[in-house]
């Protein structure tokens, strides 16, 4: 194994894990440390859900992955977060990236969040959502970890003991190499986490030539990008055409869709406007019994046989927080979850062999579900929303799945995933 990655989401597994398998690694993504070791792959990323559980309970979580990548070989460990440095004053990414450089026994990393391809760009440490400061962009709402402070020095810095720096685009402009002085330069003083600029795949692919021989780095999924052609140029390995290569599955095909992003709000009145079978979850028919998972599994199964259905919850803001207030958040967001899972896997028993999942959470839940281990990550669909391939416990049948970050996708993200998977629409 070249590179080991810990995630600290679900669906921003999948993310980075695509990013590697573009640029020609065979990569394999497994849910949680297996028990009996990792599989053999160029990388494993190993996907947690530490991104807002406590920060002891995140280190002790990264701690035992890192162990089962250096058991495995592992010559250069990832540390995966959110392209919107998803995060609060507590954690969890200052505290899991001191723990995993304690433990890897270095005093440097990067932080660069960077994924210009999703309009996340570093700029003299200040982090951009598409033309917004982060600090202006959707996630300063965030119900867990509102971002209100867009320079990422000042928010890291907030979050570890060990001193955090800059490393500027202009640098970045000027190659490797001077990337590499200007760390050497950090180190003498007393930088221990540099956050990186980049505005550009360019930077993101000079980034990583100039750290491919780091312990560890920690980054979005971008920094990804530019570690196959590092590596190769090292000799570590040889890309791969075929790594993407996934089985073409028969059979029908659905959506769930618990994420209620502005994106997938889009996404979803598309399949809509397009006259494509759908069935709604409603949260508080749900809670009174007046709606039920089965009853909606049900019709679910009833409309495949005319083509993909749709099962979602996906709601606007004011209708999301009406069931929030009527509920509770975390109730209300577990009873989607609950029914969206349990659907996912009657459709699953009933044939459906290529699955669109539309959020992070939900995707957690619905893997859970279906008992998925591992995923062998295939093409993209969209920059960081790969098909993934697993095999059902039990039978080992394989079935794909293609799980999507909330934010991500254009608006036709469900049609096209669906044809990219060989489905007639
Ligand atoms: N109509 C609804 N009312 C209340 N809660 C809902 C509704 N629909 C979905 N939910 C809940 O909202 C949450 C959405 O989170 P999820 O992580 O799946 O999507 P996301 O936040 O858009 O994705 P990501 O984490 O990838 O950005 C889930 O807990 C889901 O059950
Ligand atoms: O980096 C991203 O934006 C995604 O992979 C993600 O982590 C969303 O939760």
């Amino acid at each position: 194994m070249i590179l080991g990655v810990i995630a600290d989401d679900f669906t921003g597994a999948t993310d980075v894990a695509s990013m590697l398998v573009r640029a020609g690694m065979h990569t394999v993504q497994v849910l949680g440390v297996p028990e009996d070791g990792l599989p053999q792959a160029d990388a494993v990323v190993i996907a947690l859900k530490t991104r807002t559980i406590a920060p002891a309970d995140a280190v002790a979580q990264s701690l035992a992955a890192l162990a089962a990548l250096r058991a495995a070989g592992s010559r250069q460990i990832y540390f995966k977060y959110c392209s919107t440095f998803d995060s609060t004053p507590q954690g969890n990414i200052g505290p899991v990236t001191d723990a995993l450089m304690a433990a890897l026994d270095t005093d440097f990393s990067i932080a660069c969040p960077a994924f210009p391809e999703n309009g996340r760009t570093v700029f003299r440490g200040h982090l951009f959502v598409g033309d917004a400061l982060l600090s202006d962009s959707g996630m300063r709402n965030h119900p867990l970890t509102p971002m209100t402070d867009s320079n990422l020095v000042r928010v890291l810095q907030a979050q570890t003991q060990q001193a955090v720096g800059l490393l500027r685009h202009d640098v970045l402009d000027d190659g490797a190499p001077a990337v590499q002085d200007r760390i050497t330069q950090l180190r003498k003083e007393g930088v221990k986490i540099a956050v990186a600029d980049a505005v550009s795949n360019d930077h993101l692919l000079t980034l990583a030539e100039a750290c491919a021989d780091l312990p560890l780095l920690t980054a979005g999924s971008g920094v990804a990008l530019g570690l196959p052609p590092a590596y190769a140029k090292r000799g570590w390995f040889t890309p791969n055409a075929n790594a993407a290569d996934l089985d073409r599955l028969q059979g029908p095909a659905a959506v769930v869709s618990g994420s209620c992003s502005e994106a997938t709000n889009a996404q979803v009145a598309q399949w809509l406007a397009a006259g494509r079978t759908a069935l709604q979850i409603d949260p508080l028919a749900l809670h009174e019994g007046q709606q039920t998972a089965d009853g909606v599994l049900a019709q679910a199964m009833e409309a495949l046989h005319q083509g993909p259905v749709l099962v979602y919850a996906t709601a606007a803001p004011e209708s999301v927080r009406t069931v929030q207030q009527a509920l509770g958040v975390q109730a209300a967001g577990e009873l989607v979850e609950h029914a969206l899972a349990h659907i996912a896997k009657g459709l699953v028993q009933a044939g459906v062999r290529r699955l669109v999942v539309a959020g992070g959470e939900t995707s957690g839940a619905v893997v859970q579900a279906l008992g998925v281990q591992q995923l062998r990550i295939g093409a993209a669909i969209c920059p960081g929303v790969p098909w993934t391939q697993a095999a059902l416990p039990g039978s080992g049948e394989a079935v794909q799945l293609a799980l999507k970050s909330g934010n991500f996708g254009g608006v036709d993200f469900f049609a096209e995933a669906l044809q990219q998977a060989g489905v007639a629409l």
